[in-house]
Order: C-alpha cells, then structure tokens, then sequence
C-alpha cells in the first residue's frame, strides 16, 4: 500500500493512503526500531520474540537475566553466541579435534549474529551492574535506542548526535513538573549506566542529559504496547463448562518509526496487531483514497464514554482528542450510561448533566452543511433523540434530565439511588463467577436486579450488558446452558448497538456464545456464530486470523 505522511490541521502529522484501500487489506508491516519485554512478563515470555516461554528456556549466557525461548531468540538479542564465544569464554578447553568438532556441531544454532541482521539490543545491558533489572522498561528502552542509534552513527564528525534520534513528537511541555524532575532523573541514572560500555562514546555531560529527557518523552507518547491473547482462567478457550473470555494482554513495549506516524481515533479504521516483535496494520473498513488512516490507542467508541476516553488520552498522552468519535455526535455516547424515559412506550435517552454538556459541546463544534440531516440519516440515533433533531435550534438541545424524545422529566437522582441497590447482588455474582461457585437464590436474587436495572436504565445502557454478560457465566457455571445462551445474547444485542456489529469486541463476544452453542450441540447456530466471527476476525487480523485464534480452526470443523 502506497501509505503518505501529511500535515494535519489537528493532530500535527498523519498518515493518509494513496489509493482506495479496500477492508481487511494489509497496509503496514515493521520490526521496532527497538523493544523491550515488560518486567511482570519476565518470567512468563520470550524477552526477545515475547512469545510464551517453553519449560526449557535459554537465559542470557552471560548476565543470565533474559530468558528467551530459543538459542536463536537469544543470539539475535546480543546474548553472548556460543558458538562465536567458546575460546573467548573457554567453553572448548584443549579438546581433541574430534570433540571439539562435536561439541560445535551440537551447541551450533546454525546461524551466527553477525548475519542476523538485527543490532544486539541486550549486549550492553549485561556489563556490570543489573540495571536494567531496577530501572522501568521505557528507561531501558531509551538506552536501546541510543545504543542503536551509536553503533548506527560514524562517529568522525565530533561524537555521535542524539537530538533527533528519531523523528518524532515528544509532549515534555505538557507534562507535570513531577514528570519532568522523574525524567532528568532518570535520564542522569541511565546516562551512568550507559557508561559502563560507551564511556568513550557517550559523554557525561548536561546537554546529553538534555537530549535523553526529550527521548523520554518521546517514547512516553510514541511507544506501542505489544500485546497478546490470554483466555480466561487460563483454560484453552474450547475447554467450557464456563464461557471463555479472550483479553489481551501487554508483554512488551516498543517503537515503530513509521507506526508511530498513525494518529488515534476513538472511530479508528485500521487495527494493529502483532506477530513475535513485528507490527502488522490492517484497514477494518474500506478506506478512500485520501483519508486519514487512524488507529486506537486505546480508547474507543462504545468501550468508555466520551469524558473516559478523553480524560484517558489526556492524562497518558497529553492530548485533547480531535477524533470523529469526540466531535461528532454517535448513537453510542448517547446511550452508554443514558436512562430510560419514564413515559410507557417511549424509546428515548435521558442524559445526566455530564454527559449531555459533553454532547452539547460536539454540537456547538459541528461543522457540516445541515446537523438535522447528519443527525437524522441515522436510525438509531432518531429513535433515542428524535424531538432534540427535529428542532431548528439545536444550540442547547441536550437538557440533563429531560427525554431526548419526548421532552419527559425523569428524577435521575431517585434512579440513581435505585440502581445503587442492585450493585450489592451484582457485586456478590461477580465474585461467585470468580471463585466458580453460585449459590443457588444468588440467581434469583441477581435476576430480580436486572429487571430494576432494565426499568431504569436506557436499554443500551452498557451497564446492563456487563451484568447479562455475568448472568450468562454463572448459568454456565450452574449448567443451565439454555438460560447462559440467552443471557449471553442479550448482552450482544446492545454491544452491537455500541460498538458496531462488526467490531473485534462483537467477535470476542461471539466466541463466548459458540462455547455454549457447542456444548449445547447445537450445529446450526455453532455454524452462524462461527461464520460472523470468522468475518469479523478477517478484517481485523487476515490471513493471521488463525494464528491469533488457534480454537477457530477447531469451531470451523464443529460448524
Ligand atoms: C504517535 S504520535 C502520532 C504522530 C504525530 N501526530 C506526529 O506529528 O508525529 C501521537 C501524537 O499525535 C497527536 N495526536 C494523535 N491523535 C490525535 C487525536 N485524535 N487528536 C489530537 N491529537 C492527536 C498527539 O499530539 C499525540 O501525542
């Protein structure tokens, strides 16, 4: 794909395509520039490909603190080779030929660093003292970068350079002075540290110091997580007598030059994700040539409201949102913690005075040739606000406690303290889930709440979704699978309605209702469920779709 970095009027930099990108097409791979494996996964990950760690693992030959899957994941991170090393190090003491001819032939992995085609980014870290074993993981990656940013350099032009080691956007000025004291802090500590191996490179002075600090913050807003699928319980995901959740989990940290050129949206069109250390990013809708590609950094439409992901990208990243998701008015912000009008029949939101600033504040940005026909072009949005768009002046139309559709007045501190007496019984089913055992008028008591819930709440509301979504489990638990199915379907039907029902949380969600459908027999549903999810898992991950969900392969067979 013919990908281009332009200048955006909001978000500084960007990437836009060239051509017309058609959905679940391939648009970016790249290795890190550097990576660095987190330190709860030390134990649990390979520390150079952060896959998972077999029983035997290989650490480092000469620090032994990195543990790698393989002779090969060793030697690319610049663990000592041994079969480069064995005289240096005397592993081959006066041997007879014949031996020593042996002993290479069985300790050889078959390849050497030198054509590994890879900086050795560990090698400077086992000299000495541990420190990268005290001091946080985007210390340590700054000192990989620097180190391979050194080796990169010729060094005849006076010492090497480090501003601008990578090009990227640092946000040093909007971080607290805490922040800013941590990083010269650490920036000195790591400045040491480096000493041990490029004293004669590096010098110890206040303008490197300097230039660490800005790299700092560089990776503070540029670096990625590199993540990996986990199952619930650590049970294979077709292993069911309870339903299977697939999260995510982070293993590692790393920065993609080009990667770190895609800005965020809250409505992102393109999903990345990885393989060993590699970034792969896929379009998840069909994009026009010309349009800005946009992934999620975290936060998205349907999973937080519209203050959650804003307070969340400002606090971690230091900026404002400027996505379509934060600016325009969507079903999803609407409803995810809206109520439910008290007039019988009436299908409209009731907004809390937070909520319905926040929307009030998309409106008064909206620009666009007609609100009402934006607003209106869309179904849902229609049944839940309709009276707000009908009306020619929509500048203070979000009023807290009044229905979107019919204008009714609802008392939402009387729901409030309704829905407060159902979240002792939510709180205990939660719990009974986690220890895997229900006692049985816990149910009873459970689905009583639900329905105070759902007379409250807006039936969109995500809240009520997370407890069916708990129902569901603990009917698993209790193997009452057909009241599991329904409850586990109902929490689906409104995070379609939030998320969009062909999003990666939609095809999670399914996984969990084929493990029932399967263990119900249930072939032709077994067959739908897995049919949408292979679609939805398409987009999102392509051809790796079976790598990343090895149990799909075994649902296609069932179906
Ligand atoms: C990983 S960088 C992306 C590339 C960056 N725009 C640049 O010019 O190099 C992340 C930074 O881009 C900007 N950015 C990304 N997405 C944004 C958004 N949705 N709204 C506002 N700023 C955004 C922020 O300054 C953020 O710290």
């Amino acid at each position: 794909m013919e990908l281009q970095c332009v200048s955006t009027t909001t978000k500084g930099r960007g990437m836009i395509s060239l051509m017309d990108i058609p959905i679940a097409s391939l648009i970016h791979k790249e290795d890190p520039y550097a990576a660095i494996i987190l330190k709860h996964c030390r134990e649990t990950h390979c520390a150079f490909c952060f896959n998972e760690l077999p029983a035997d693992t290989v650490p480092c030959m000469s620090c032994s603190i990195p543990l790698y899957c393989s002779l090969k994941c060793q030697v690319q991170a610049g663990g000592q080779d041994f079969s480069e090393n064995e005289n240096k190090y005397g592993f081959l003491p006066d041997l007879s030929d014949d031996l020593e001819k042996y002993v290479r032939n069985v300790t050889s992995p078959g390849f050497s660093s030198s054509n590994i085609g890879h900086a050795a980014e560990h090698r400077h870290e086992c000299q000495g003292m541990h420190w990268p074993a005290v001091l946080p993981s985007d210390v340590v990656l700054a000192g990989r970068i620097l180190v391979k940013h050194i080796e990169q350099q010729s060094c005849g032009d006076g010492g090497p350079k480090i501003l601008g080691v990578l090009d990227l956007c640092e946000n040093y000025g909007q971080l607290s002075f805490e922040s800013k004291l941590e990083f010269h802090v650490y920036s000195m500590i790591l400045l040491c540290c480096l000493q041990q191996f490029y004293a004669s490179r590096i010098p110890f002075d206040p303008v490197v110091t300097a230039e660490i600090v800005v790299l700092l913050s560089q990776i503070r807003v540029n670096s990625m997580a590199i993540v990996r699928m986990k199952y619930s319980d650590g049970k294979q995901p077709l292993d069911y007598g309870v339903t299977s959740s697939v999260e995510q989990v982070q293993v590692a940290q790393a920065v993609y030059s080009a990667g770190s050129l895609f800005n965020h949206s809250c409505q992102p069109n393109i999903h990345a994700h990885f393989l060993s250390r590699t970034l792969f990013v896929r379009a998840t809708e069909n994009v026009a040539a010309g349009s800005e590609l946009e992934l999620s950094y975290g936060p998205q439409v349907g999973q937080w409201d519209c203050s959650e992901r804003r307070k969340f990208l400002e606090d971690r990243y230091s900026f404002i949102c400027q996505c379509s998701g934060c600016a325009q008015v969507n079903l999803s912000d609407l409803v995810h913690t809206g109520y439910r009008c008290t007039k019988p029949n009436c299908f409209g939101v009731v907004l809390d005075s937070s909520v319905a600033k926040h929307e009030q504040e998309k409106l008064k940005c909206f620009q666009g040739p007609s609100l009402q026909e934006y607003l209106l072009n869309d179904d849902n949005i229609r049944r839940v606000a309709r009276h707000v768009f009908e009306q020619t002046d929509c500048v203070s139309c979000f009023e807290p406690a009044r229905c979107l559709c019919c204008g009714s007045f609802c008392d939402l501190q009387t729901s409030q303290k309704t829905i407060t007496t159902t979240e002792t019984s939510f709180r205990r089913l939660q719990d009974a889930v986690a220890s895997g055992e229900i006692p049985t008028n816990l149910i009873m008591d459970v689905l009583k709440s639900i329905e105070i819930l759902r007379a409250v709440l807006h039936p969109f509301n995500k809240r009520i979704a997370e407890v069916e979504d708990n129902v569901a489990q603990a009917f698993c638990l209790i193997g009452e699978l057909q009241a599991a199915m329904n409850h586990c379907q109902a929490s689906i039907e409104i995070l379609e309605k939030l998320y969009g029902e062909n999003h990666i949380v939609i095809g999670n969600e399914l996984m969990k209702l084929a493990s029932i459908q399967l263990s119900m027999g249930l072939k032709t549903a077994i067959a739908d469920s897995t049919s949408r999810m292979l679609t939805i898992f398409s987009r999102y991950y392509g051809s790796h779709a079976d790598i990343m969900f090895p149990h799909l392969q075994y649902l296609k067979r069932e179906a």
